[in-house]
């Protein structure tokens, strides 16, 4: 007997997508038993797909749930929706998914909700599922196959220097194999010799340069294994693959308007090349630049900031120590403006974007001019 339908507040939508939302509603309790089952299942009936997956699979389960709360939450916002899933096609390409990997895939996904939504799950809501998971898988492997056109699935890069500048925040230069286009403000994901398979995502901490070397700022995180493995262990010459550049805090140079730029600990990383972005397109545009750091010591980067205000007038930078200021970065900002007319940028720890998002639009920023990477990439980020 189908379950009875009890009516919830998020019944907006098409019938598609107020199925998929119940089923995940009724999942999220318990996301963490799905997604260990739906690997499970697949490992078992995909042995060889194994090797795609990293050896511990802790934060790999997080991430599936991720991508589909994310593909559940905009199934009736194409635009939003196909960028999301063609950004993530194109990014499985470096761990070696093929197209005919996709139908186990939905199979299993579709064995494990069944079990852990059996309260909502009918015949309806199995083939919503279908038809969301067949246009999803569609689009992913549509948009790898179209980058498989243009771009390798992953760069080798050569670790040119390695600049400890704290006991934990290395600045990282690296020289990759073949041509890495990007933009000021992107990021890209790492792995390194020592832990295959597992990824983290880091900026570019400069605008694309006529040696086409590209930098990173990281610091060594508690528990993080690439993190610490790039601040300890890397050395020049060991070699690094490198993903494919994503992510949409980029200048809009369609406008002068100025720019409120935050930058929190290793968050500084983009805002810099940001401002190098600025400078070579020439536009006077203000830059207004807050750099946030617990201590002086962990402002590593600030005398590479002011040599950028000396060399340029439209650039002005503060620092902000939560000891010495006593308080955070995002709330030093009411200290200034006004800051209705700017275009904002935000980079840094998750509570941080958060907060200073929260304050921005407070300011009368409009949404759409706030930019930031989502922050659930974040809770991967520098890991
Ligand atoms: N594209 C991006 O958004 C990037 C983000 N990151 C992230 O930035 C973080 C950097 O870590 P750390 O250097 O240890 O930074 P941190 O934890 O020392 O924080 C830096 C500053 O941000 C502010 N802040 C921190 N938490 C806050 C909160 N809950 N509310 C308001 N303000 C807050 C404070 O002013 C603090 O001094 C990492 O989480 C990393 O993943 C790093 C690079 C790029």
């Amino acid at each position: 007997m189908p379950a009875q339908r009890v009516a919830v507040a998020d019944e907006e939508g098409s019938p598609d997508a107020i199925l998929i939302r119940r089923t995940m509603s009724e999942i999220g309790p318990v996301a963490d038993k799905v997604a260990s089952y739906f690997y499970a299942l697949l490992f078992v009936r995909r042995p060889d797909l194994r090797v795609l997956f990293p050896p511990a699979m802790d934060m790999q389960r997080d991430r599936l749930l991720k991508a589909l709360l994310t593909a559940a939450e905009h199934l009736d916002n194409t635009p939003v929706l196909v960028d999301y899933l063609q950004n993530l096609g194109r990014g499985h390409r470096k761990y070696g998914t093929r197209a005919e990997d996709y139908p186990a895939v939905g199979e299993c996904l579709i064995g494990s909700l069944s079990k852990y939504a059996a309260a909502v799950w009918d015949p309806e809501t199995e083939a919503a599922w279908v038809r969301a998971y067949t246009t999803i898988s569609q689009v992913m492997i549509d948009s790898a196959a179209a980058d498989a056109l243009r771009s390798p699935a992953w760069w080798h890069a050569e670790v040119v220097t390695h600049d400890l500048r704290t006991p934990d925040v290395a600045i990282l230069t690296v020289r990759p194999d073949q041509p890495y286009p990007f933009l000021a403000g992107q990021y890209t994901s790492i792995e390194t010799p020592w832990w295959p398979r597992v990824w983290r995502h880091y900026s570019f901490a400069s605008a694309p340069r006529s040696d086409g070397l590209l930098t990173f700022h990281v610091k060594a995180v508690p528990a993080g294994w690439v993190s610490n493995a790039l601040v300890h262990r890397a050395r020049p010459g060991d070699v690094i693959r490198l993903g494919p550049p994503t992510g949409s805090m980029t200048v809009d140079h369609t406008t002068d308007s100025g720019l409120l730029c935050l930058g929190g600990g290793t968050g500084i990383a983009p805002i810099k090349a940001l401002v190098e972005d600025v400078a070579e397109h020439g536009a006077r545009r203000p830059v207004e630049v807050f750099y946030g750091a617990r201590t002086d010591h962990d402002l590593y980067e600030i005398d590479t900031m002011l040599r950028l205000q000396q060399s340029h007038s439209w650039l002005s930078v503060r620092a902000i120590i939560d000891q010495q200021a006593r308080l955070q970065l995002p709330e030093a900002l009411r200290d200034y403006g006004p800051w209705n007319e700017y275009d904002a940028y935000l980079s840094g720890p998750p509570g941080m974007i958060r907060s200073g998002v929260d304050m921005l639009r407070g300011f009368g920023i409009p949404s759409s001019r706030i930019r930031h990477d989502a922050v659930e990439e974040l809770l991967v980020v520098g890991n």
